[in-house]
């Protein structure tokens, strides 16, 4: 059976067995807590789903300052979400997860992943020695259930729990920074079937499809490449012109220039990104949108003053983090 390889529990090259003084090698050690990192970001996105409350993207929780090995946990969280249904019923079908287990079911469908299709895994944690004493039961019940699916391959196996995939409009703000919604519905019907959506007063929806990349619209700002889902946000928020705006965690910084459009260059926005590489992505954006009333500030957003006279006026703090502005406010309520 193919494995299908990620990097996403040892450095490529590295090797995964313990080195021969007993020790971690340092493959182990950064795979033993990117799978425990994954682990955590998986619970928070299951449960999430559970309760059909979006605790936000598996990028902005992979992002958040507690993970130390984003792409690796990033590819794990992803490829185990990959393989979820096949992963639950062969933990099913094995009888593994236990009630002690039930209660780590994150990592063990982590693990099992690893097991299954992806890195090696040692006996370097409990979580890790307990599934693979099962790892023959695992696999086992893997070819089981292609057997029974009467399939060949994990591809195959895979095809049939995937929905068909229904072809998706492309979404375009218009940034009315530097043009309004009807010249931007001109300019682009002469290329394509362009409509209004009905929710975000500024998104175009265009066939699915279509290429915007190098589009005139689009390199020059008029038009942002951004999807209904984003473009709801500073929709729903609809500051007003003249507004002050904290937005504690901006970069790449699409909402940050929707807000700054919203407001109509009028007021002041402030831009706090902690990642050196995004402040530039983020300064690239505002650049590109024109906006005047943006200030970037390169740090953490939970090391800002809340009593800093700079933010005492301040209308909205825009975060995809809720817990971030919970903190900053109980400081604030607080002090
Ligand atoms: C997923 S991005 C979301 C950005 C943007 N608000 C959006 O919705 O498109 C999250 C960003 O928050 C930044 N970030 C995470 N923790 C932060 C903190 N404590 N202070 C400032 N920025 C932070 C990350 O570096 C990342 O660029």
């Amino acid at each position: 059976m193919a494995r299908t390889k990620t990097a996403a529990t040892a450095p490529s090259g590295a090797s995964a067995k313990t080195s021969r003084n007993g020790r971690l090698s340092n493959a182990e050690r950064s795979a033993y807590f990117a799978r425990r990192e994954a682990a955590k970001v998986l619970r928070l996105v299951l449960r999430g789903d559970a309760r059909r409350r979006a605790v936000g993207s598996i990028k902005s929780l992979v992002y958040s300052p507690s993970v130390k090995n984003k792409k690796a946990t990033y590819a794990l969280v992803c490829q185990t979400l990959k393989h979820l249904s096949i992963i639950k019923q062969v933990l099913d079908s094995a009888s593994i997860l236990n009630s002690k287990w039930k209660r780590q079911e994150e990592l063990v469908y982590i693990l099992t992943y690893d097991i299954l299709f992806g890195q090696e895994i040692s006996l370097v944690g409990d979580a890790e020695k307990f599934l693979m004493l099962h790892k023959g039961a695992i696999q086992l019940a893997l070819a089981q259930l292609l057997v029974r699916n009467k399939v060949k391959s994990i591809e195959d196996l895979m095809a049939l729990y995937q929905t068909p995939d229904v072809p998706k409009p492309r979404y375009v703000r218009v940034n009315t920074l530097k043009m309004d919604v009807d010249s931007a519905v001109l300019e682009l019907g002469k290329q394509f079937v362009v409509q209004k959506d009905d929710l975000v007063p500024d998104l175009l929806i265009l066939p699915p499809g279509c290429d915007l990349h190098v589009h005139p619209l689009i390199v020059n700002g008029c038009v942002f490449l951004q999807g209904k889902a984003s473009s709801m946000v500073a929709a729903a928020l609809a500051p007003k012109p003249g507004w002050k705006v904290l937005d504690a965690c901006s970069a790449p910084g699409n909402k940050t220039v929707h807000l700054a459009a919203l407001m109509k260059g009028k007021g002041k926005i402030v831009a706090c990104e902690l990642n050196k590489e995004r402040v530039r992505r983020l300064k690239d954006t505002i650049k590109l949108s024109g906006a005047a009333n943006i200030e970037v500030l390169h740090g953490d957003f939970l090391n800002l003053d809340p009593k800093d006279p700079a933010y005492s006026e301040v209308s909205l703090i825009f975060c995809i983090f809720t817990w971030m502005i919970i903190m900053f406010h109980g400081f604030y309520v607080n002090q």
